[in-house]
């Protein structure tokens, strides 16, 4: 199918266009009705009528955005139209909606007159949050926005302007770096003086760049003092003293070349001739000034960018406009001033130079990221722009003093950031937070494995953990290095080298003289196997937790903790257990991982620790004895074996709500559990779920990891004597840091 059939099947099929209103409360009774409606919506209404503010409580007003176009400048499709417009404005209300959960109304005014649309907009206050202004060409731009900040008490943005100015901006800070040249050195050509021209021109120049060395093009070429064809107030503002009449000799040595102009404007000719490692950014949309490989092939040196996705350096507003708002939304700003503008520029130049999650990598097929010249702006599907951009606006609209509703709990606030990105964000954040509250030494015996390396950068950045990492040191150093890391932040272990070495073979063959280990074996075991000593570590005080597995096949990983430290007292195995997080809620599956066929006792065992688990994440366990039999329904050795089980740790711990044994949607049915089951302690909301054996577990664990899209967090090994924990091969970055917060937090309750 060829793309234009592709883009209008997208936009025709289903539903037509892009958007629907969907309703937050529900109207299925008549006592919903009475209260969504007349007589009931009668009391929010009068509130507001009293207090005005109160709107931001009882209606969308708070989270709601009008993006507003007239359709004279649709992208760099000029002039088209309101009507035509409308799909574009529609596009930004999805952006808005899947990455900062801003809802928006489109709004295409038929009108090229400013003051209609002053107008307009003023009376559209009432309804709305903030204003995006957009795609309304300039020189009226200008006008119409000054106008509306004027009059308006809410933020008004016109995203031509400012989103693409302020994502350039943090591209060019961080280009400037990586070709080490300092800004108030560098001469710059911005082409297109319209919206995004002046205000690209505008912000760089309060970032340092010097005025008379910014020299702005449009269609009659260069913008010089003196110029009178196609000028405006705007354009004579930047106009400068200059001898260059085209853009073809402004951008003679030029180390700065900004397109928001049109296709094609910028030749292979003129790229030869600008200065050293240029820095192009030809932003114009849907086609740029020039295309990534016309340029690199004239000038391999360049760092280029474009407004697209399918290139390298996406320099396009998509990255700002919903960032931005969200933080202003949520202090109910009464503008996005200046500072809120620097704040976001600062917040993804900073964000970008910070490894990049392996999920963002996946959601871009996998292709290398790091910080350089292929990558100088943070991508938009990477959920961290958003969680950096809106505390660093919501930030810098309290401190600038338009904040109506100051955050008062920034951690706070990061969190319900999260929690517009899915339930696991906001469990992970609190395990992550609980591990921050005091971070355990994690040794790592595979500390030079890349994957490792990054996640430890990480677990520094955050202060989950006080990482250990073992392995040649030289070797790991070397690896930081490529990684961009600084070696000294982490604390590097050779165990050949180790003077612990000696001590730590004593005691590995005191502990394992008598089950057949010479002190020779010893000696190898503990040199030349990380598993091993890492174990000691853990097993002597010197670290708080192991973490390995990545690299290993799980025996590999697992036998030398069960040699060194072993289960705890009293139980008659160690067990696994995932915790699953679905969009819903986050549950317990045990065990997962380890026990073939357990026995009643060791069903209890697993029960009674993985409810442990679940309160120690301030979750409280119901626990549900999962069978193919419903409390005796089927009399069987297996249904009999989980029933007796269930009797053992109703008898030890007769405080804990457990139950069976059960099928598994009795376990989650409240209205099943009401009728048949009234007298069970779990009454259809069980959160810890025990199988009758691993067959079950482990195939039930997976298939709702691969079908129902859940996200498997584990094994969770339980029960022994120090907590040790094992990484599956393959598992990503992300995995691991969420693995070292849960043995970390583990470790706080030894
Ligand atoms: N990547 C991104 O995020 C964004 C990209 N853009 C792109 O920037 C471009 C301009 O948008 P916007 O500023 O809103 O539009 P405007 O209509 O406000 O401004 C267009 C400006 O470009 C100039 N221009 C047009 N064609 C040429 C050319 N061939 N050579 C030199 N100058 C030219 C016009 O000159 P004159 O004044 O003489 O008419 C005018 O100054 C569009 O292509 C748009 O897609 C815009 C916003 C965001
Ligand atoms: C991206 C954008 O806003 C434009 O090209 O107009
Ligand atoms: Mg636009």
């Amino acid at each position: 199918m060829s793309k234009r059939q592709d883009a209008l099947d997208y936009h025709s099929q289903g539903r037509k266009g892009k958007i629907e209103v969907i309703t937050t409360k529900p109207c299925a009774t008549s006592r919903d009705l009475s209260l969504a409606y007349s007589p009931g919506v009668a009391e929010p209404c009068l509130a507001i009528e009293k207090e005005p503010g109160l709107a931001y409580e009882y209606t969308a007003k708070g989270n709601l955005v009008a993006v507003v176009s007239n359709g004279t400048a649709v992208l760099g499709l000029g002039d088209i139209g309101a009507l035509a417009g409308k799909p574009v404005m529609e596009g930004k209300g999805v952006l808005f909606k899947r990455f900062a959960d801003v809802d928006v109304f489109d709004i295409e005014l038929a009108t090229k007159d400013p003051d209609e649309i002053i107008r307009t907009v003023k009376l559209l206050e009432p309804t709305f949050g903030g204003i995006n202004l957009e795609d309304i060409k300039g020189p009226e731009c200008f006008y119409i926005e000054e106008q509306l900040k004027e009059i308006m008490d809410i933020p008004v943005f016109h995203d031509d302007q400012h989103g693409t100015a302020i994502i350039a901006a943090a591209g060019m800070l961080n280009a400037l770096e990586l070709v080490d040249k300092k800004i108030e050195d560098v001469k710059m050509v911005v082409n297109g003086a319209g919206a995004a021209g002046i205000a690209c021109a505008n912000l760089v120049i309060s970032l340092g760049i010097k005025q008379e060395n910014v020299i702005l093009c449009d269609t009659k070429g260069v913008i010089y003092k003196g110029r009178t064809e196609g000028m405006n107030a705007y354009k004579e503002r930047l106009a400068n003293e200059t001898s260059a009449r085209s853009l073809g000799e402004a951008v003679k040595g030029a180390d700065i070349f900004f397109g928001v102009s049109a296709k094609g404007a910028l030749t292979q000719e003129m790229v030869k001739s600008m200065g050293r490692d240029p820095i192009i950014f030809a932003m114009a949309n849907p086609d740029p000034e020039i295309t990534p490989p016309e340029a690199l092939a004239v000038r391999p040196d360049a760092i280029v960018g474009t407004g697209r996705s399918d290139y390298p350096n996406q320099v396009n507003n998509v990255l700002c406009f919903p960032f931005l708002f969200r933080g202003a939304l949520d202090v109910h700003a009464r503008a996005i001033n200046e500072e809120m503008k620097v704040a976001a520029v600062h917040a993804l130049a900073n964000l970008a130079r910070q490894d990049v999650p392996d999920s963002v990598r996946k959601a871009y097929g996998g292709e290398e990221i790091s910080f350089g010249r292929n990558y100088i702006i943070p991508k938009p599907f990477d959920p961290r722009v958003l969680l950096h951009v809106a505390p660093a606006v919501a930030r810098a609209a309290m401190d600038s003093g338009v904040a109506r509703r100051p955050v008062e709990d920034m951690d706070r606030y990061r969190e319900q950031l999260e929690s517009l990105q899915g339930r696991s964000k906001e469990v992970m954040r609190i395990l992550i937070n609980k591990a921050r509250t005091n971070p355990k030494r994690v040794v790592f015996p595979e500390g030079d494995q890349e994957k490792i390396l990054r996640a430890v950068q990480i677990l520094l950045d955050e202060g989950i953990a006080r990482p250990v990492l073992l392995g040649e040191k030289e070797l790991i150093r070397a690896k930081m290095a490529d990684l961009h890391m600084e070696p000294d932040q982490v604390e590097i272990i050779d165990p050949p080298t180790s003077p612990d070495l000696e001590g730590y073979i004593d005691e590995f063959f005191r502990l394992r003289q008598r089950k057949g280990i010479t002190l020779a074996e010893a000696k190898r075991l503990i040199m030349k196997n990380r598993n091993y000593f890492g174990a000691m570590m853990v097993h002597m005080g010197d670290a708080d937790t192991l973490l390995s597995g990545i690299d290993h096949h799980y025996p590999d990983t697992i036998r030398p903790a069960l040699e060194v430290i072993g289960r705890q007292d009293g139980l008659s195995k160690v067990h696994g257990a995932y915790m699953m997080v679905t969009k819903k809620d986050v549950v317990f599956f045990a065990d997962t991982t380890v026990n073939i066929e357990p026995s009643a006792e060791e069903l209890a065992e697993i029960a009674l620790l993985t409810a442990r688990k679940a309160q120690h994440l301030d979750i409280e366990p119901r626990v549900a004895m999962l069978s193919f039999s419903n409390f005796g329904s089927t009399q069987h050795p297996l249904s009999i074996k989980v029933k007796k089980a269930t009797a053992l740790i109703k008898e030890r711990d007769p405080a804990l709500v457990v139950d069976g044994e059960m099928q598994a949607n009795v376990a989650l049915d409240p209205e099943l559990s009401a009728k048949q089951f009234p007298f069970s302690a779990v009454q259809g909301n069980a959160n810890v779920f025990i199988f009758p054996d691993l067959q079950s577990g482990n195939i039930c664990y997976k298939l709702l990891n691969k079908l129902g899209g859940a996200e498997a967090i584990g094994p969770i090994l339980m029960g022994m004597k120090k907590p040790i924990h094992v990484l599956q091969r393959g598992d990503d970055v992300a995995d691991i840091v969420n693995m070292a917060a849960v043995a970390v937090v583990d470790a706080q309750e030894y």
